[in-house]
């Protein structure tokens, strides 16, 4: 980095994102992923959090008069300023959502996409809204609202594209520092492809354009401990051979992740093979031979990916953002999540707003349970174990989530040393009819009658819950959404 002037990693200093946090203590029920087809319950358990955010202990079997001889004690570090946060019966605590891609500077075009498919999509309505956000009080307004919609949705971390200009992608990650969202930003980089009025004007222009955002949250956030800044070249279409070799050398530099889209659409195939003859029809080919996949590059999409491409993603450690409700809304086609597991490729969930309509990880997970029904019903492909499970999504939301990433060591989970991302969930428990007309907590969709098993509360959660049942959501112990 030292190239171009930026503060290292090393430096250390910043107090933006250390939240004057207290330390915790949480009891109740705990659920998360221990594998990719196993959800592990920990029931009548604490887990305590230091005023740093980070989970230092894990304690099943405990209730409160317990933690308090048992787990108080033992830490030192607890203070009696330590709050207590309990879980009503019936909620439960979850790791937060990571969605490993989206579209900050989309979000007001949610649920605004015709019968466009990608190429006149990006024409129709997404350079102009993009292109619209230079202003910054247009900027502030509609980057606040995504990190507020989000949060409220239970996604703790975000990989979020802004637009190509400086200034408001500067904002977005400001703005995630004060809302306390965890975040990657990139600024997009686009020489081609774009109208006149929202494209960089020369590779060099986009270069010095990314290393200035780049360096800009490096200085708000050395140590990269709330928001890291990533390398996005918006796709090989969008971007002429010499920028890409521009950002893949910077990639190499800098060592910081890359996120980009690959294969998401029959027509976008087509031009990447027209634009860049030399890749042999391999759009997979065309980045690695700018250095940009990496084992930190994020993938978005890659609906159409053929074998040897996989392949090629797979020997280089790339990761896969699937984004089923955006392939589904413009028609790209339907990814096979089981066949890139199956190789061995890192998936997680991607919202991609707005060419996705909504910005809940939990719709996503839903529909990538259906998306799987579908590629399992193809003629000719009937085979079972295409087909996703609850476990397996809520895993791909979280855990795979963190893996794409490169955070699988701090978030995803909840175990000594991870920092705590979590959400609270609370499910509507049916109970007396009277009782509920004299109004309460918001019900939401998924009712619990009583007799339910866990699984089946987690299940009806998955493809039932939205934001309502999202009580509470937590990013490195500080409190950044409560639902009133
Ligand atoms: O879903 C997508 N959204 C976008 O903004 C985009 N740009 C290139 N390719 C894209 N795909």
């Amino acid at each position: 980095m030292g190239d171009i002037g930026m503060p290292t990693a090393t430096l250390g200093g910043s107090t933006e994102t250390k939240s004057p946090s207290r330390n915790k203590l949480f009891l109740g029920t705990f659920i998360h992923s221990k594998t990719l087809t196993e959800l592990e319950y920990l029931h009548n358990a604490a887990v305590a959090v230091n005023s740093l955010g980070t989970i230092v202990a894990v304690s099943p079997d405990t209730d409160l008069a317990k933690a308090q001889t048992t787990i108080l004690p033992q830490l030192s570090w607890l203070s009696e300023d330590t709050e207590i946060i309990v879980a009503k019966p019936g909620q439960f605590f979850f790791p937060g959502f990571i969605d490993t891609h989206l579209h900050a500077s989309q979000y007001p075009n949610v649920g605004l996409f015709g019968n466009s498919t990608l190429l006149d999509w990006l024409n129709t309505y997404t350079f102009p809204l993009e292109a619209s956000l230079s202003s910054l009080p247009k900027a502030q307004k509609v980057y606040s609202r995504v990190i507020r919609k989000t949060l409220s949705h239970g996604t703790t971390t975000a990989a979020y594209y802004a637009t190509i200009d400086v200034p408001a992608t500067n904002l977005l990650a400001d703005l995630c520092l004060s809302s306390g969202q965890r975040a990657l930003i990139g600024r997009v980089c686009m020489d081609q492809l774009g109208p006149s009025y929202y494209l960089d004007e020369s590779p060099a222009e986009s270069l010095t354009k990314t290393k200035q955002c780049i360096e800009h949250v490096l200085t708000k956030d050395p140590k990269m401990e709330l928001i890291t800044p990533i390398i996005t070249p918006r796709f090989a279409p969008a971007c002429s051979a010499p920028l890409m070799k521009e950002l893949g050398q910077l990639a190499k530099e800098t060592d910081l992740p890359v996120q980009t889209h690959i294969s998401e659409n029959k027509n976008e195939i087509a031009l990447v093979a027209s634009l860049f003859p030399d890749a042999g029809d391999s759009y997979a080919e065309v980045y690695d031979m700018f250095g940009l996949l990496t084992p930190k590059t994020i993938l978005a999409h890659a609906v159409h990916l053929t074998e040897k491409e996989a392949d090629l993603v797979r020997e280089r450690r790339s990761k896969v953002s699937h984004c089923p409700c955006s392939n589904s809304a413009i028609t790209s086609g339907a990814a096979r999540v089981r066949w890139l597991l199956d190789k061995g490729i890192e998936v997680g969930l991607g919202t991609d707003m707005s060419g996705g309509y909504s910005p809940s990880v939990l719709e996503a997970a839903r529909h990538a349970v259906l998306v799987s029904r579908h590629i399992c019903m193809d003629e000719g492909r009937s085979e079972e174990r295409d087909k996703l499970s609850v476990e397996e999504v809520l895993y791909l939301a979280t855990r795979g989530g963190a893996k794409v990433v490169g955070m699988e060591r701090k978030i995803g989970g909840l175990e000594v040393g991870m920092e705590w991302d979590v959400q609270l969930v609370g499910l509507h428990e049916v109970g007396d009819e009277e009782e509920e007309e004299d109004g309460g907590e918001e019900e939401g969709n998924v009712d619990v009658f009583g007799w339910e098993s866990w699984e089946e509360k987690v299940a009806k959660w998955v493809y039932n819950g939205d934001d309502r049942n999202t009580k509470k959501v937590w990013v490195r112990g500080r409190l950044v959404h409560e639902r009133r």
